[in-house]
């Protein structure tokens, strides 16, 4: 450990007792030296000790800065691994982080592009737009068109902080195993791991360039939704430049309202473009928090979303897409024996899981939900629970169902803040029993047919010479087949051969042998000869 390390290890063992987190570890888990190690930290008390657990938890996350404050959001939506007072408590965490000197995005940005922001762009403000804790954003326009584009600049010290406090968390984590009863199950390397990679993602921008160039594609002339255009010349891996957007931020309901925006179709809205971006593009935005997701000011009877910022986007197989659909519909149908049956049939579960007993346990989850009427039954719920239930059966934690779950957790929150009489179930249904109709039967083969066309079009006049290719090596198979046979042929007959003239010789010897015990002169070595001569003709031929 180098001594930066230890140095910040120092602070983090600090934040973490003066917060009582201690408390975590049961009694039976403190050994005696830990006892007494923490008891020579007497400066290093409890210093809240009038709140509760969850709230010291955060409070300590706060303090430790902003990469324990998105490693406490992200744990907030792994219901399944913590109580909801903890899991409560850390998603109200907010990274509120100070903007870093506009002279210094400048410099940064400069020393990216290679040349004065002049050579580019007009009016750079180095006031910055907006802060966070990876990223902070400027305002500036294009000097080639006059487009009003916002600049996107990664913090200049990020990388080896991210770093460090990495390192230390796959060391802690390593420690939580020991000191917490149920320190396995949590699998702290692997969610450290899964960390590790969505901030190691989130410092690109260019992949975050890629995805919304993609997104915006999914979505060109929707009436659902726009994605701000990239310019990605002007892109690099610490700077991304994009269009200028103005909207109404979805967290400003007043605001909203006041534009007249039609609230029922908004929320509606929000479900279908989830379910869109799932099930049509198998690719869909999976950082939906409020400062993410705008509403244009324009057509509030037809509201039109406006997302940025699709660093983290998660995206699903054709298998997962189809088994996804049919275990919502079976679900709702309370089919429970098929939905067991779908998530062996995915493969999900192990091949040898117990259908009848996982059946069960679905069962009971599942069907108190259904005490709550249709509308009110939260799909992100339903499938937090399929997937707790799955987990004891060793369903492996898959990342991309994690990403999705916890969005449509999101969804709906949002759905139902902006109009509380939501019904998912209503909205969703209709869009997941066409896509379910059109990934069979007719519309599906039509649809195979039109994908391979093209490329049969392409190969069709081709097709004469690979048919008599395809002929003539049959034909020169064939001939070598014969060849084969005839030597296979040939050499058993030697062999049949061989194996004759060694009886014969063995008889002669055999024979030899008799006369000469019974003294009978001269035959016993003209027959020994003659075996002789006949054993050496087989061996020749086996050879
Ligand atoms: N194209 C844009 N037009 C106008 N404002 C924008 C644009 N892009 C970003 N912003 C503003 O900057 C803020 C931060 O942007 P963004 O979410 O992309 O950064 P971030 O570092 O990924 O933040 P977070 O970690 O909170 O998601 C947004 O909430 C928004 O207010």
């Amino acid at each position: 450990m180098t001594p930066s390390e230890f140095c910040r290890l120092y602070v983090i063992v600090r934040v973490f007792l003066t917060h009582g987190l201690d408390e975590l570890i049961p009694k039976m888990r403190l050994t005696w030296p830990l006892r007494m190690w923490c008891r020579s930290l007497f400066w290093m008390r409890n210093k809240h000790p009038d709140k509760a657990l969850g709230e010291r938890l955060r409070l300590a996350l706060q303090t430790l800065g902003p990469v324990w404050i998105k490693f406490g959001q992200m744990m907030s939506t792994r219901r399944d691994l913590f109580p909801p007072v903890i899991a409560d408590q850390l998603a109200l965490l907010q990274d509120q982080v100070a903007p870093f000197d506009g002279e210094l995005a400048r410099q940064h940005i400069e020393a990216s592009m290679g040349g004065k922001l002049e050579q580019w762009f007009d009016d750079f403000d180095p006031q910055a737009l907006a802060s966070a804790s990876i990223a902070q954003v400027h305002t500036a326009v294009l000097k080639s068109n006059g487009q009003e584009v916002v600049l996107k600049v990664i913090r200049p010290d990020i990388k080896p902080i991210i770093e460090a406090d990495i390192r230390l968390m796959y060391r802690i984590a390593g420690w939580v195993p020991k000191l917490l009863p149920d320190g396995r199950r949590l699998r702290p390397r692997e969610v450290v791991r899964e960390y590790e990679k969505t901030l190691l993602d989130e410092l690109n921008l260019l992949r975050e360039a890629a995805n919304t160039i993609q997104l915006r594609r999914n979505f060109d002339n929707s009436p659902m939704m726009y994605v701000p255009e990239v310019f990605s010349d002007y892109c690099h891996e610490n700077v991304l430049v994009m269009e200028r957007i103005f909207g109404i931020s979805i967290a400003d309901i007043d605001a909203l309202e006041a534009n007249g925006t039609n609230m029922k179709v908004l929320a509606e809205r929000g479900v279908q473009i989830f379910f869109t971006q799932v099930f049509r593009d198998s690719f869909f935005h999976a950082d939906m928090h409020p400062g993410n997701i705008f509403v244009s000011y324009a057509t509030p009877e037809n509201p039109q979303y406006i997302g940025i910022d699709c660093g983290i986007v998660g995206s699903l197989s054709k298998g997962d897409k189809r088994y996804l659909a049919e275990n919502f519909i079976a679900f709702f149908n309370r089919d429970y024996r098929k939905v067991a049956e779908l998530h062996v049939d995915s493969g999900w579960v192990p091949l040898d899981t117990n259908v009848e007993e996982f059946e069960f346990a679905i069962r009971t989850v599942c069907e108190p939900i259904f005490e709550k009427p249709l509308s009110e039954i939260s799909f992100g719920h339903v499938l937090m629970n399929l997937f707790n239930t799955a987990r004891r059966f060793n369903m492996e934690v898959q990342p991309q169902l994690v990403l999705l779950q916890k969005t449509l957790l999101y969804i709906e929150g949002l759905g139902r803040q902006l109009y509380p009489q939501l019904d998912l179930w209503t909205t969703a249904k209709p869009f997941l029993e066409t896509w379910m109709r059109d990934q069979v039967g007719i519309p599906a083969l039509a649809r195979a047919l039109k994908e391979k066309a093209p490329y049969w079009i392409e190969k069709l006049p081709e097709l004469p010479e690979l048919f008599y290719d395809s002929l003539r090596q049959h034909k020169e198979l064939q001939n070598s087949i014969d060849k084969l046979n005839a030597q296979i042929g040939h050499r058993q007959e030697k062999q049949n051969q061989s194996r004759y003239l060694f009886g014969v010789g063995a008889t002669l010897l055999i024979g030899a042998t008799i006369l000469l015990a019974n003294h009978i002169p001269v035959w016993p070595v003209c027959l020994a000869g003659a075996g002789a001569v006949v054993w050496l003709i087989g061996w020749q031929k086996a050879a």
